[in-house]
């Protein structure tokens, strides 16, 4: 499938998925994109790529003389995020990597424009050093998180090492259509952390 839009934010059920793999919803998809401040060929990672949703996007933005690099240690992902990139035309430019982020990055030298973490991880702060290493100055690590904790890791490691740091909490409730109107049901408020090397 090409996706035929210019706009980003494509619709969840568009993705292919599995049980037990999460992704990134769209409506924070959007955010994480735009917060990344992509341009056309730049090289970008998509640390824990879960469904490749956001590594479709970030793909669609770097254009083919960009790359993304996504990542995961749960095979599961690896297979659905290598699916979900046929589906969208963007095999080109991406490459998929088995395995621990840490693991990977320590074997990985190429300068990066950005980085997105999707989610929590035991070695987040070891994580964010190691990508630390890899970004290029002005270049944007984004993380979102459920977890206060996990918000609070990710905001510490970016000041740590001198980051811009911007935090946001995002809150969406989506209109479920009801007899007599629409119902909005809300949804897990994420907080979205940029961070910006100095
Ligand atoms: C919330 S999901 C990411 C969703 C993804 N952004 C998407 O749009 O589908 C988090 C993913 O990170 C992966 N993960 C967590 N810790 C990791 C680590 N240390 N190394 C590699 N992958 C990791 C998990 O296996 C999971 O697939």
């Amino acid at each position: 499938m090409s996706w035929p839009f210019v706009t980003f934010g494509i619709p969840d059920e568009e993705f292919l998925r599995v049980e037990d793999v999460p992704m990134t919803k769209e409506e924070i998809r959007v955010l994480v994109i735009s917060k990344l401040r992509l341009r056309r060929g730049n090289r970008v990672m998509d640390v824990g790529c879960g469904t490749g949703s956001v590594a479709v996007e970030m793909a669609l933005a770097v254009g083919p003389e960009g790359r993304v690099y996504a990542v995961d240690r749960d095979p599961k992902a690896v297979e659905l995020t290598t699916r979900n990139l046929e589906r969208f035309g963007v095999t080109d430019r991406v490459q998929v990597i088995s395995g621990d982020a840490l693991e990977v990055l320590k074997g990985f030298n190429e300068e990066l424009d950005g980085a997105f973490i999707g989610g929590g991880s035991d070695e987040l702060e070891e994580i964010i050093r190691s990508l630390d290493k890899m970004l290029r100055r002005g270049a944007r690590i984004v993380g979102d998180a459920i977890q206060l904790e996990t918000a609070n890791k990710l905001v510490k490691s970016l000041e740590s090492l001198g980051y811009k740091v911007e935090v946001e909490l995002i809150s969406i409730s989506k209109g479920r259509r009801t007899s007599t109107g629409y119902a909005m049901i809300a949804r897990n408020p994420i907080f979205i952390i940029v961070g910006e090397k100095k």
